[in-house]
């Protein structure tokens, strides 16, 4: 049996990187205004944005910006979803939903303190975007669909998703050539490897 799992592809800041991940139909893209090698700023992610609407999910990723800042990157960007690092209560999903965006809480593998209203989780290493991997059995899976990632790329994914059952995978650090540094094979040797998985 054919799994779909949900793809997203982070830390993209060029045309090709966002076309490649749609021409390869990843179902999101990820565009960091946290402070990272990969960060973008909201006037060079909005046409990436934009251009990223057509089937594929824009997603500002945000980790140490206060609430004020995700809704004002959002309002200039045109950003509907974020992925946030840092949340840690329900009044501040409250007030970014109150701004019409869909919300993913990412949390450190091993916090149990739940959604705190979220739309959907993430399940990340202890450094985001750092490229390292996690003990994938030392947690237990959250509750509904959530979305694995640390250190993974196109070789480790499909043990990855074995060993979780993970719904979804977020990648960034292993389809790059170099550090922040897209590398659109690597991005579609990803994909595949996700699209190969099979549940017998
Ligand atoms: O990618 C970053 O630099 C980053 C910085 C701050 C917060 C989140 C970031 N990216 C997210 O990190 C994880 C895992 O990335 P990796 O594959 O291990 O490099 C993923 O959720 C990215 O969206």
């Amino acid at each position: 049996m054919v799994v779909v799992t949900f793809i997203k592809v982070c830390g993209l800041r060029d045309d090709m990187s966002v076309d490649t991940a749609v021409r390869l139909g990843v179902d999101a893209v990820g565009f960091v205004f946290a402070a990272s090698v990969r960060q973008i700023s909201p006037d060079d992610a909005a046409p990436l944005v934009a251009r990223a609407a057509t089937g594929t999910v824009p997603v500002g990723v945000f980790k140490g910006n206060p609430i004020e800042e995700i809704l004002a990157v959002a309002a200039r960007t045109g950003l509907r979803t974020v992925q946030v690092h840092d949340l840690v209560d329900a009044q501040q999903v409250a007030r970014l939903h109150a701004a019409g965006l869909h919300v993913v809480r990412a949390i450190v593998a091993g916090d149990t303190s739940g959604d705190l209203g979220a739309d959907r989780l993430l399940v990340d290493g202890a450094v985001a975007g750092a490229g390292r991997t996690w003990d994938w059995s030392s947690t237990t899976a959250p509750d509904g669909g959530w979305i694995l990632a640390g250190g993974l790329d196109p070789d480790n994914v499909a043990d990855a998703l074995a060993a979780t059952g993970a719904w979804g995978v977020d990648v960034s650090s292993g389809v790059e050539s170099e550090r922040g540094v897209k590398d659109p094979a690597l991005i579609e040797k990803f994909v595949a490897a996700v699209r190969a998985v099979r549940a017998d």
